[in-house]
């Protein structure tokens, strides 16, 4: 199982939780990725952990005033980057448009999608995974893998009837050991996470938790 823990934009301390990740990581021999804001990656890739991206543009170098460019995030260390965050929407040929900007210069890619139907579109335009996030269970604490299983079960037949070869992620809710055992469980091969680490009052402890049963 992989799990991604996005940043969004909360008020940890990247480092602290990117640190606590790459030990994570280390101990258990789980893949561990954090993925900071933009402008906190490099100093997250300098900890050793697995970063990625929480969004690059459809874009290459030009007249681009405020945007996030692939060669940017990959120069700054990142491995990977999200497209398409339910809190980040991109119109159907954005997405496309940020893919090829990451598959340019190498970055891993997850789309996200709210539901198998979306999971079957974005599966169908060549990323490494998809992951499918309920938006009504993000932030709540309430796992997707319990709380709505049968999302998790649709959305790993809809990418296989696509393409076989795109991983399947869920997430919304995610925060224990026990949540990403149902993930994998139910098809999944990976957790995308939040503020069950970035709001904790002991982000390794809440690392450790999220990696003990695998
Ligand atoms: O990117 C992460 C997802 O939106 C899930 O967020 P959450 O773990 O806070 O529910």
């Amino acid at each position: 199982m992989f799990v991604l823990v996005n940043l969004k934009a909360y008020p940890c301390d990247p480092v602290e939780v990117a640190e606590a990740a790459h030990e994570v990581a280390e101990e258990s021999g789980v893949r561990v990725a954090v993925a900071p804001q933009a402008a906190d990656l490099r100093a997250v890739a300098e900890t050793g952990v697995e970063t990625w991206a929480q969004h690059v543009d459809p874009l290459a170098h030009g007249s681009h005033t405020g945007s996030t460019l692939a060669e940017r995030v990959a120069d700054a260390g990142a491995d990977g980057t999200l497209l398409n965050h339910s809190e980040r929407r991109l119109k159907l040929a954005e997405i496309d448009g940020s893919l090829s900007a990451a598959e340019r210069v190498g970055l891993d890619t997850v789309v996200c999608a709210n539901n198998p139907e979306q999971v079957a579109a974005a599966a169908a335009l060549g990323p490494d995974a998809v992951a499918v996030e309920p938006p009504e269970l993000i932030g709540t604490g309430t796992p997707v893998s319990k709380a709505d299983p049968d999302v998790v079960t649709d959305a790993v037949e809809a990418a296989a009837a696509v393409d076989d070869s795109v991983d399947v992620y869920c997430g919304a809710g995610i925060s224990t050991g026990d949540d990403v055992e149902s993930a994998a469980e139910l098809g999944a091969t990976g957790v995308l996470l939040a503020s069950g680490v970035a709001k904790a009052d002991d982000p390794k402890a809440a690392l450790e938790d999220l990696v003990e049963p695998l």
